[in-house]
């Protein structure tokens, strides 16, 4: 059995030995021929799995992206070829989560006001944008949520996109990249939805670069927009509009979901699957390889309040660290280079807090002990 495998995808070797030879693949630049015998082919989301990379692969069986998102799979080659497929779905949902809310700490502080005070729209309420929900709700924001392909469901709180757009003080997006349809998200945020957004309205995309019309935002902050900008995901990565990142508040290099957990429970998810369709038992799991957090366990006290939840979410993860990486390096060294060399960060759920633990805090994704 031939498997081959994305070099940026933690825990390969670890989970994939006893099933068959592995190779790691360069992600970005792979070619047709590397991947001529792959009876299993194991992606991230920068390989685009296609005709021109597989038609000179008669054996592949199995395609796994170990991603949410799925927009780099051609999907109806695939399924011509009856090449079983999957991405990994939620994989990293806790770790956007957390991305979103490290964004919102600061842009309280920015604006002196309490997290409170913000309204905050979620665009595509699925497996991040549920959490994030949860998540802003557990800390008292009011939010409005918008899903069209969600609009039936009984209790869901459906808003149309251009009354949340002119009703929310922060619209985060999380909807996948989808270009036809009935609901498409490519450029959702065009010259006309923007023109529209109040200029205080801050941005937030951590879902695709695309959902966003780029250009439109570069020429709204040049004409002296100073919306709040907070950028993680960019059309035409790696090589992105450049010009864009000296108006973003918050610019980072596609890293909202590469928490430690979020990465290899994609490749756990992956194992999973292979296991299926091999039918063989699985033997392994992400908890023999997740080394312990740098802080394993915390005592909170009955003093702890709402207003301490930023202090404590800060010391597992702050996206300015990764804001001040991206501005030193991307020119240098470029995106997929902050992407590879990407420091450790653990999710929230790697430190167990003891004491008299606010469930508000469990709801973030803490664990508790
Ligand atoms: N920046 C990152 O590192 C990162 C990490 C993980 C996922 N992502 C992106 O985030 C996307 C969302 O992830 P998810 O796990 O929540 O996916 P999901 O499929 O669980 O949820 C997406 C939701 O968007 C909704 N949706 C689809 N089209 C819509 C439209 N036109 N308007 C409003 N809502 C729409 C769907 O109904 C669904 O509920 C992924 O597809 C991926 O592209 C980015
Ligand atoms: O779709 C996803 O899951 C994310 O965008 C993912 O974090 C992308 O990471 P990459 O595959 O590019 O390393």
């Amino acid at each position: 059995m031939k498997i081959y495998a994305d070099d940026n995808m933690p825990l390969a070797r670890e989970f994939f030995a006893e099933l068959g030879d592995v190779t790691l693949f360069s992600g970005r630049n792979v070619q047709a021929a590397e991947l001529a015998d792959a009876d299993i082919l194991l992606v991230r989301s920068v390989t685009k799995v296609n005709a021109a990379l597989l038609d000179a692969n008669p054996n592949l069986r199995f395609v796994g992206t170990a991603t949410i998102g799925t927009d780099h799979l051609d999907l109806a080659y695939l399924q011509g070829r009856g090449i079983v497929h999957t991405n990994a779905p939620g994989c990293n949902a806790q770790s956007v989560v957390e991305y979103v809310l490290s964004c919102l700490f600061i842009l309280a502080e920015q604006q002196d006001k309490p997290l409170t005070d913000f309204t905050v729209g979620v665009i595509g309420v699925g497996q991040i944008g549920k959490r994030l929900v949860a998540a802003l709700q557990a800390l008292g924001l009011t939010v409005l949520q918008n899903d069209p392909l969600r609009a039936a469901e009984a209790d869901f709180p459906h808003l149309d996109l251009d009354t949340l757009l002119a009703s929310a003080d922060v619209v985060s997006l999380h909807v996948p990249l989808v270009r036809g349809g009935a609901y498409p998200t490519f450029h959702l945020l065009d010259a006309n939805r923007l023109a529209a957004l109040p200029a205080t309205t801050a941005l937030i995309n951590a879902c695709r670069g695309e959902v966003v019309d780029n250009q439109a935002l570069l020429a709204q902050a040049r004409a002296g927009v100073k919306r709040p900008l907070f950028m993680d995901v960019w059309e035409l990565e790696p090589a992105i509009e450049q010009q864009l990142v000296p108006y973003c508040d918050i610019a980072t290099a596609h890293i909202a979901g590469h928490s430690v957990e979020g990465k290899a429970r994609g490749t756990e998810m992956l194992y999973q699957a292979v296991c299926q369709l091999l039918d063989v038992t699985p033997t392994r799991t992400l908890s023999q390889f997740l080394p312990a957090g740098a802080i394993e366990k915390l005592q909170i006290s009955p003093n702890f309040r709402l207003l301490d939840v930023q202090n404590l979410c800060r010391m597992l993860y702050d996206v300015r660290r990764d804001d001040a990486l991206f501005r030193q390096h991307l020119v240098t060294h470029g995106f997929d280079w902050l992407r590879k060399t990407y420091p450790p960060r653990r999710e929230f759920s790697s430190v167990c807090l003891q004491g008299q633990v606010p469930d508000y805090l469990i709801r973030l994704g803490f664990s508790q002990k």
